[in-house]
């Protein structure tokens, strides 16, 4: 092709230099346009050859269904709503969604673009970000701030949050759910005795002996010290008052490496009763595990 005279050199500069940054962003950069129609396509896309490759650019340009469906199942109905939204009050389209690469791998893009009436469409100008190394390094932060150190079981923080998720799924669906509240008997003692580091090693055992005693959909927590917390979606108090009996057995029929029968264990237990606030359930359960102390300890006592 015979060069453009009619471009000045400063100009083809600029191009050339726009063309190699473009090329070489972390990420893409776009145009998306909707027609009245509800039809999608990229009239023009730049960047990051792993999120699109060259081939399909063009495709993209008359069709963009080939890409969308690439999104997940899960986030497509979102960015869809989303997209109708940003078009419909022309405010900036923005969320993050997961890709399905060609090679099977999945990426998380963040998308941004602001939306502007053209040809009868809508027309976004935008940026996408493969943010998946981002949301990998939030996820394990949220998990660290979820768990106990010592146990890896949940944390007090996690389990309220748990909590209050299940309370509205018993008001929703008016399933039954239990709370169990375990505490350590004389664990003092044990410290003072065997030493702190055999007392971790005690909380570890338990943590485990907890998991090892419940369902899989049942979350064990440790609420700091020798507490433990217990929580049961989907399980009224007939079926729980065995449960937190077969546990209490197996805490004192095992041997914490100090000798059987030398850990036990008190526990109190509740149902949510609807309508109840969350602080409440849990007072009840903790009055439970009060009067299991008082009478004697080693015991499961479920206050009303
Ligand atoms: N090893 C160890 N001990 C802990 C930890 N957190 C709390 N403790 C100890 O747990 C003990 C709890 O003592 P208390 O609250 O008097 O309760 P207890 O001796 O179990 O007596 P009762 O609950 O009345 O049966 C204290 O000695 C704490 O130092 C921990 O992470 N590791």
């Amino acid at each position: 092709m015979p060069a453009d005279d009619s471009v000045l050199p400063e100009t083809k500069e600029s191009l050339e230099q726009l063309k190699l940054m473009t090329e070489r962003i972390p990420g893409m950069i776009f145009q998306l346009f909707r027609s009245a129609s509800g039809q999608l396509r990229f009239p023009y896309l730049a960047g990051n050859a792993t999120l699109v490759r060259e081939g399909e650019r063009r495709l993209l340009a008359d069709d963009g269904s080939y890409a969308f469906e690439r999104i997940d199942a899960e986030d497509f109905p979102r960015l869809m709503a989303a997209i109708e939204r940003s078009a419909k009050s022309l405010t900036p389209l923005a969320m993050q969604f997961q890709l399905h690469q060609p090679c099977g791998e999945v990426r998380w893009i963040s998308v941004r673009a602001q939306p502007e009436w053209r040809c009868g469409g809508t027309l976004w100008h935008g940026l996408m970000m493969d943010v998946s190394e981002q949301v990998a390094h939030e996820a394990h932060l949220r998990e660290l701030s979820d768990t106990d150190e010592l146990t890896g079981l949940a944390n007090r923080r996690k389990l309220m949050c748990r909590l209050d998720e299940e309370i509205s799924s018993a008001r929703r669906h008016g399933s039954p759910l239990s709370l169990m509240l375990l505490d350590l008997d004389h664990f003092k003692g044990i410290n003072d005795t065997w030493g702190h580091l055999q007392g971790d090693q005690v909380l570890e055992d338990l943590a485990r002996l907890c998991q090892q005693q419940l369902r899989e959909e049942d979350i064990s927590a440790r609420l700091g010290g020798e507490e433990f917390a217990m929580l049961l979606p989907v399980t009224p108090l007939s079926h729980c008052l065995p449960l937190a009996e077969r546990l209490r057995k197996a805490i004192a029929a095992y041997d914490f490496g100090i000798g059987q029968g030398k850990v036990t264990a008190s526990i109190g237990i509740a149902e949510y009763r609807l309508g109840e606030p969350r602080d409440a359930f849990i007072e009840r359960a903790d009055r439970g595990l009060y009067a299991a102390k008082h009478q004697g300890r080693n015991r499961v006592v479920s206050e009303p």
